[in-house]
């Protein structure tokens, strides 16, 4: 029960501010409550005909002070209640980030960016906004009410025509009951579909390029608009249901009001009140009706954030899958033999074997290639090797340690990973190739960038190493991008490097630069580079060659050319193309490069 936590875990940390700011509206209130009481006072010395200046004067003294009182006290209450509701936000946002942090692959495999912004941006403002208005409004509403009772209670108004006017009222408590489950389920679609719209807009406006690219702007925005009006809808059903609710409890207010008047005018008439405390009576129980209606509001608002605390409660309560264990080690210093052993793997939710009874022995300083066709496994064994998704215990060490009991930190800190598709983030490309480590030297990160041979294009744009990139750096090429990442591959220094089909976007001369670059670079370290050309990882100690999650063939560039298999139809049908394209002459690969 993760969400009663979030709320009254923080209302406990802080209670002696609520207590001060419930105190400061009480009093605020209490004080407002005299009202009626000074202009009855005051109707029944005009009515006595003993008017005068001094009446007056004290009169109007009177309501200034109390109006001055009022002012001040009520703001002091509801500034103190704002600013922890804005603390509790800022807050909770922190916590929902960290946790995001924690949470692993499978679960943003399920559930969409959009649907964790709408957490972090809808459902903690309403818990923030129920909170702030709740504790202001209630205080406020309930004290007002309390106080005007009490003010009547005490004043010359017979208790028969109080209790007459108040009988209306005992309705509320029923009306409440009748109205909030309802009103709750109804804000709980309404978070739901917000969260699904924010959800479309964050894969729309990331895709934007691609909808422009096939002219398909009219079946987005088609697409969009549905989940605009699903929003529309159940805002709709959500409104009725709250309006209805909010208007009824000021209406029974009402007809309070009208029964003060009916039968508190008839007393006065027949002279068994003084038309004072018929003029009291009226104006306490028009000093109801608002309360009425805030306590009506807060009451739809705690409902509408009981559906997002109920939300943020199930977010928070999902566990990573990949959890350290208690006994966790970090992983020996600067160890990089990796050693699988019969390692078999399908993916959560999924009958099939990504990889089956793999085995392979990587000596420290290695060079690996894995290569093998799309879906062969490739990108799951490095997952695996990561701890993204978990190993079976025993099947993967470095070191002579099983990682499943090393610590994530360590593990990862170990492995530098350069994927196909590296993501820039929108700051400097230096920050991006530092990321690892914000304190690189500069130095380091021109060398890594020269290596992956980027460093002349870097220094082509005007503020070079301190270009800003566009959201996730969009403003380089497809190529640079993943040069850029490359760099960042090699700046973290790791006693192992993993390239995942990194120079697949580069040409065949760069990528030869590249892999020269690497070679030294890396020359003993291990490293394992998974490609699609063999040219990539041709000078590799050892090749395998996967298939349908199973090594099929391994061994050196040439052994494997030596023998009939898969590695050596993929040679012959990639140096085919290379001649094809040869024949071509280098004007027309241009051209279809461009296309
Ligand atoms: N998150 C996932 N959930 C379920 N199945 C997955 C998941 N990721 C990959 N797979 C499946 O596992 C198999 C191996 O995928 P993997 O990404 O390892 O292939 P790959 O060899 O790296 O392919 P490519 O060369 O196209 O990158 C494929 O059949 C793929 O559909």
């Amino acid at each position: 029960m993760q969400s009663p936590r979030l709320l009254l875990g923080y209302l406990r940390s802080n209670w002696y501010k609520y207590l001060l700011a419930v105190a400061a509206i009480t009093v605020a209130n209490v004080v407002q409550s005299l009202y009626p009481r000074v202009l009855g006072d005051f109707t029944d010395t005009l009515q006595a005909g003993g008017i005068t200046r001094e009446a007056i004067a004290d009169s109007a003294l009177k309501l200034l002070a109390i109006g001055l009182a009022f002012g001040l006290l009520a703001g002091v209450g509801q500034y103190i209640v704002m600013r922890l509701g804005r603390r509790f936000e800022y807050l909770t946002r922190g916590k929902l980030f960290v946790h995001f942090t924690g949470l692993s692959e499978h679960y943003y495999s399920k559930n969409g960016v959009g649907k964790m912004l709408s957490y972090v941006m809808n459902d903690v403002t309403s818990v923030r906004e129920s909170i702030s208005m709740g504790i202001n409004q209630t205080t406020n509403a309930v004290i007002l009410i309390l106080s005007v009772m009490a003010m009547m209670l005490v004043s010359s108004i017979p208790y028969s025509l109080i209790i007459v006017c108040m009988i209306p009222m005992l309705a509320i408590p029923f009306v409440v009951v009748l109205f909030g489950p309802p009103i709750r389920e109804r804000s709980m679609k309404v978070q739901e579909s917000l969260a699904k719209m924010t959800e479309t807009a964050e894969e729309q406006f990331g895709g934007i390029r691609v909808t422009k690219k096939f002219a398909v702007e009219p079946i987005m925005q088609n697409r969009f608009g549905r989940t605009v009006d699903r929003i529309v809808e159940a805002q709709l059903r959500l409104v009725r249901l709250s309006s209805l609710f909010q208007a009824l409890l000021p209406f029974l207010g009402g007809i309070s009001l009208i029964i003060a008047i009916a039968y508190g005018g008839y007393l006065t008439i027949h002279g068994s009140i003084s038309i004072g405390s018929f003029v009291s009576l009226t104006l306490y129980l028009r000093m109801i009706v608002n309360p009425l209606q805030q306590i009506g509001n807060v009451i739809n608002t705690m409902q509408r954030s009981r559906a997002s605390l109920s939300r943020l409660g199930s977010l928070l309560a999902v566990q990573p899958d990949i959890r350290e264990s208690k006994q966790a080690k970090p992983l020996r210093k600067g160890a990089s033999d990796i050693r699988i052993r019969n390692l078999t793997f399908s993916y959560p939710n999924s009958d099939q074997e990504a990889l089956h009874d793999l085995n392979l022995t990587i000596t420290p300083g290695q060079t690996i290639g894995i290569i093998g066709k799309t879906g062969s496994g490739k990108t799951t064994l490095v997952k695996l090797l990561l701890r993204i998704y978990e190993p079976p215990e025993g099947t993967i060490a470095i070191g002579g340690d099983d990682i499943r009991g090393a610590t994530l930190e360590s593990l990862r800190t170990h492995i530098a990973y350069v994927p196909q598709d590296g993501f820039l983030f929108s700051t400097t490309i230096r920050d991006n190739i530092s990321f690892s480590n914000r304190e690189t030297p500069a130095e380091k990160a021109f060398h890594a960038a020269q290596k992956a041979q980027i460093y002349d294009n870097i220094m082509q744009f005007p503020d070079k190493f301190e270009t800003r990139l566009g959201e996730r750096g969009f403003t380089l090429s497809g190529g640079q991008r993943q040069r850029t990442s490359l760099a960042r591959g090699f700046t973290k220094d790791a006693p192992i490097l993993v390239l995942d089909d990194s120079v697949s976007a580069v040409d065949a001369i760069t990528e030869t630069d590249i892999i020269d670059g690497l070679r030294e670079e890396r020359r003993n370290k291990t490293t394992i580079i998974i490609a699609h050309r063999i040219s990539a990882l041709k000078h590799a100690d050892e090749i395998i060659v996967l298939d349908k999650g199973t090594i099929v063939q391994r061994g050196t560039h040439e052994q494997l050319l030596a023998q009939e298999g898969l590695y050596a139809s993929l040679y012959a049908i990639q140096e085919e193309g290379t001649r094809h394209g040869e024949a071509k002459g280098p004007a027309e690969r241009e051209s279809g490069r461009r296309n």
